[in-house]
C-alpha cells in the first residue's frame, strides 16, 4: 500500500502542478524515495498508528495551468478509504473526472473553493454521505446542483461565485451553520427557514424568491400560474414568463443602480461642499461654566482622503485662561511632566476611529513631548461628580495590564478621557494580521491570554464593591504596549445603567439593580474573556462575538474540534492538547447563562496553568536539544 499511496500522491501532484514538483518548496517531502507518512510530506496528514492518509490540506498555491484529476486519490483504495479532509483552495486548477469524487465516502470536509472547475456538478457529490462542509464557491461551475438535500450532517455550504442555475434542493436549514448561493442564476422559492441566513447569502440571483430576499414569489407564480391557464390563448409559457420576468428585473435593477450613482454623484458633491465649509468652521462648541472647548477640523492635507484623516485640531479659546483647571490630571508619572490642558488642546490630533461610545484622536503634545490617545463621548448620561470619583477611583487600582488614564475632561455634553497612545496597535490588528498572512505564534497568543485574565481578575477583585466591571472588553480595548505585552484600556467606560440597556444575550439584564445583576455584569466581562480567547484560538474576528460562539459550540457538539483551530497554529506545531484545554475554558466563559460562567479568578488560574505547562514545554524541548 505504501508504494500504491506513494505513487499515487504523486501522480496527482504532477496532475495538480503541470510536472513542477519544485512549486511546494524544496523541503516539501515530494519525492519518490520518501514516504508521505512517515516523511511529512507538506499538506498530508496521516493517522499516526495506521500510516494511513486522513487529509490533503493544499491551498493557496495558484497552480493556475494544473488540473486536479479526481481519479488520481479517489480511484486509489489506500487512499480513497481512509481520506476525510481534501481542501485545494485558491489554485486557480481545472477540475477533471469530478464523477469520481464518490468513491472518496469518507469525505467530511471537500474544499475546492477558489478554482476554474466548470460544467456542471456531477450527481456523484448527493452519494458523499459524511459530508459536512462543501465548498465549491469561486469557481465558473454551471448547471443544476445535484440533489445535495441528500446528505443529511452537511452543516456548510459555500457556492458563492459560480453560474449555477435551477431550482435549490430542498435543504433542511436548520442544520446548516454556514450557507452561501450568492452571485449565481439560481431561480424559484428560496426552500423553508431558508431565511434563518441574511440577504447577502443569496444576492444576486435575479430569478430567486422568498424570504429573506424581499421579492415576493406570489407575484411570479401568479403570473405563472395565470399564464399556464392562458397558455392555449397566448401561447406563452411558463418558463418564457419568468425570462420575462427576469428582464423586467435585470432592467429595473439596472434603472435602480442608475439612479443611485447620480444620487450618490450628487451626494458626494453636497459633501464636498460641506466639507470645505465645516473645515472653516467650528465643530463642536462646549460650554463648561466660564470654560469654552472648541474643538476645530482642519482640512485635510493635500493627498489623504478627507474623510480618514479627519485631522482635528484641539484648540482653547485663547483669550480665557481657566481652561487649565478643567483637565483632571491623574497621578500617573506624566503629572510630572507638566501636562497642560492649553498644550493638549493646541496639539494636532488625528481621528483613530469611531466607536459605539465615541471617537478616539491620537494627539501629539508637544509639550510634554509625548503622544496620546483622547477619547471624546459626547452625550453620555454620567453625572460629572459620579464620573469624576469614578475616574479617581480607577486611578487608585494599577495593574501592568492594565492602562490607566493620564487625564480627563468633563462637562455636561461631553468627557474626555486621555491615555498614553500606544505604538503597537491593538489584539484586534493582530488578529486581522493572521488573514494577511502575519504569524501569531501561540506563545505570544497564550501570553497575552494569562495577562488580560490576571489584570482582570485583579481588578473585578478590587472593584466588585464599587461595582465596577470593563463592561466593553474586546479586542480592539486590548493594546499592546511597547514589549508586546497586552494592555487593557478603557476601563469602566460603560456605567451599570448602559449596560443594562445593551441587547446582548450576553448582557441582557432586568433592573433595578440588584446584587444579582451586578454580579451579572461581572459575568459578562467572563462572557467577553471568552469571546477574546475563541478569537485567539480559530484567528476569527467577528463583529458579533455570540456568531463566534456558536459556530465553535456548534462545531465541537459535531466532535471535530480541531476543526475549529487556527490553521496557523496547527502547522506551526502549538500542542493541540493545551490548545483543547483553552478551548474548553472559552466554552465555559461564553456559557448562555451568567451564573454558570466561572469567575474570572478561576478563569485566570485556568489559564496561567495553561500557560505555565506550556513555557515548561518549550524548556523541556530546549533543553533535550542541547543534550542531543
Ligand atoms: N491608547 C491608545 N493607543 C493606541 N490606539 C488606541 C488607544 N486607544 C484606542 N486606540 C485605538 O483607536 C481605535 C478607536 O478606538 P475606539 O475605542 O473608539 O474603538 P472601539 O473600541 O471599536 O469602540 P468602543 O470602545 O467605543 O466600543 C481602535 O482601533 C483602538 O484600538
Amino acid at each position: 500500500d505504501e508504494t500504491v499511496i506513494r505513487d499515487a500522491l504523486l501522480k496527482f501532484l504532477a496532475e495538480v502542478s503541470n510536472n513542477n514538483r519544485t512549486i511546494l518548496g524544496t523541503n516539501s517531502g515530494w519525492n519518490s524515495t520518501s514516504d508521505p507518512c512517515k516523511d511529512n510530506w507538506l499538506g498530508i496528514t496521516c493517522n499516526t498508528k495506521t500510516l494511513s492518509v486522513e487529509k490533503i490540506i493544499l491551498d493557496g498555491y495558484n497552480f493556475s495551468s494544473g488540473t486536479f484529476d479526481t481519479s488520481t486519490i479517489c480511484n486509489v483504495e489506500p487512499i480513497a478509504d481512509t481520506l476525510f479532509l481534501l481542501s485545494l483552495e485558491n489554485n486557480l486548477l481545472h477540475g477533471k473526472n469530478l464523477d469520481s469524487i464518490d468513491k472518496c465516502k469518507h469525505l467530511t470536509h471537500l474544499v475546492l473553493g477558489g478554482n476554474r472547475f466548470s460544467g456542471s456538478i456531477p450527481q456523484s457529490f448527493s452519494r458523499l454521505n459524511n459530508l459536512k462542509r462543501l465548498d465549491i464557491s469561486n469557481n465558473g461551475l454551471s448547471g443544476v446542483l445535484p440533489d445535495l438535500s441528500r446528505i443529511s450532517g452537511l452543516i456548510e455550504f459555500d457556492a458563492q461565485n459560480n453560474k449555477l442555475s435551477g431550482e435549490l434542493p430542498e435543504f433542511d436549514f436548520s442544520n446548516f451553520f454556514v450557507f452561501n448561493v450568492s452571485f449565481n442564476n439560481f431561480s424559484g422559492l428560496i426552500p423553508p427557514e431558508g431565511d434563518r441566513f441574511p440577504v447577502s447569502s443569496y444576492t444576486d440571483n435575479p430569478l430567486l424568491c422568498g424570504a429573506p430576499l424581499a421579492r415576493k414569489c406570489s407575484s411570479l407564480s401568479e403570473m405563472s400560474e395565470s399564464a399556464d391557464q392562458d397558455k392555449s390563448k397566448s401561447g406563452i409559457s411558463r418558463n418564457e414568463i419568468l425570462m420575462f420576468s427576469g428582464y423586467f428585473l435585470i432592467g429595473l435593477a439596472l434603472v435602480l443602480v442608475i439612479l443611485l450613482c447620480i444620487y450618490k454623484k450628487q451626494k458626494e458633491k453636497q459633501k464636498k461642499k460641506a466639507s470645505r465649509i465645516e473645515a472653516l468652521k467650528k465643530v463642536a462648541l462646549v460650554d463648561h461654566d466660564s470654560e469654552r472647548l472648541t474643538i476645530t477640523s482642519t482640512e485635510s492635507k493635500k493627498g489623504a482622503s478627507n474623510s480618514d484623516i479627519s485631522s482635528a485640531v484641539i484648540s482653547s479659546d485663547e483669550s480665557n485662561t481657566a481652561v487649565s483647571q478643567s483637565l483632571v490630571i491623574l497621578t500617573s508619572p506624566e503629572t510630572n511632566n507638566g501636562l497642560r490642558f492649553e498644550n493638549l488642546l493646541k496639539a494636532p490630533a488625528e481621528l483613530l476611529g469611531r466607536g459605539k461610545h465615541g471617537s478616539v484622536y491620537k494627539v501629539m503634545c508637544d509639550n510634554p513631548k509625548m503622544t496620546l490617545a483622547v477619547k471624546r463621548i459626547k452625550d453620555w448620561s454620567i453625572s460629572s461628580s459620579e464620573f469624576k470619583n469614578r475616574m479617581q477611583k480607577l486611578d487608585q487600582i494599577r495593574h501592568p495590564n492594565m492602562l490607566p488614564a493620564v487625564a480627563f475632561y468633563s462637562s455636561r455634553q461631553e468627557k474626555l478621557l486621555v491615555y498614553e497612545y500606544q505604538n503597537n496597535g491593538s489584539l484586534l490588528l493582530l488578529l486581522q494580521g493572521i488573514q494577511m498572512g502575519q504569524t501569531f505564534h501561540w506563545s505570544s497568543r497564550l501570553s497575552i491570554a494569562a495577562g488580560v485574565a490576571d489584570a482582570l481578575a485583579f481588578m473585578h477583585q478590587e472593584l466588585q464593591h464599587d461595582r465596577i466591571a470593563h463592561g466593553n472588553l474586546k479586542s480592539s480595548n486590548i493594546l499592546l504596549n511597547k514589549n508586546m505585552e497586552p494592555s487593557i484600556s478603557e476601563y469602566g467606560l460603560m456605567s451599570i445603567a448602559e449596560i443594562s440597556t445593551t441587547t446582548t444575550s450576553s448582557s441582557n439584564y432586568v433592573f433595578p439593580i440588584t446584587d444579582e445583576n451586578v454580579r451579572a455584569i461581572f459575568k459578562a466581562d467572563v462572557y467577553a474573556f471568552g469571546i477574546i480567547l475563541l478569537e485567539l484560538l480559530t484567528g476569527k474576528v467577528q463583529n458579533n462575538g455570540i456568531e463566534l460562539a456558536s459556530w465553535v459550540v456548534s462545531v465541537l457538539r459535531e466532535e471535530w474540534t480541531v476543526e475549529v483551530f487556527d490553521r496557523t497554529l496547527i502547522q506551526e506545531g502549538a500542542s493541540e492538547e493545551r490548545m483543547v484545554n483553552l478551548l474548553q475554558v472559552a466554552v465555559k466563559c461564553v456559557n448562555h447563562s451568567p451564573e454558570a460562567r466561572p469567575s474570572i479568578n478561576q478563569v485566570a488560574l485556568m489559564v496561567s496553568t495553561i500557560r505555565d505547562e506550556d513555557d515548561r514545554s518549550i524548556d523541556v524541548s530546549a533543553s533535550t536539544s542541547t543534550i542531543i
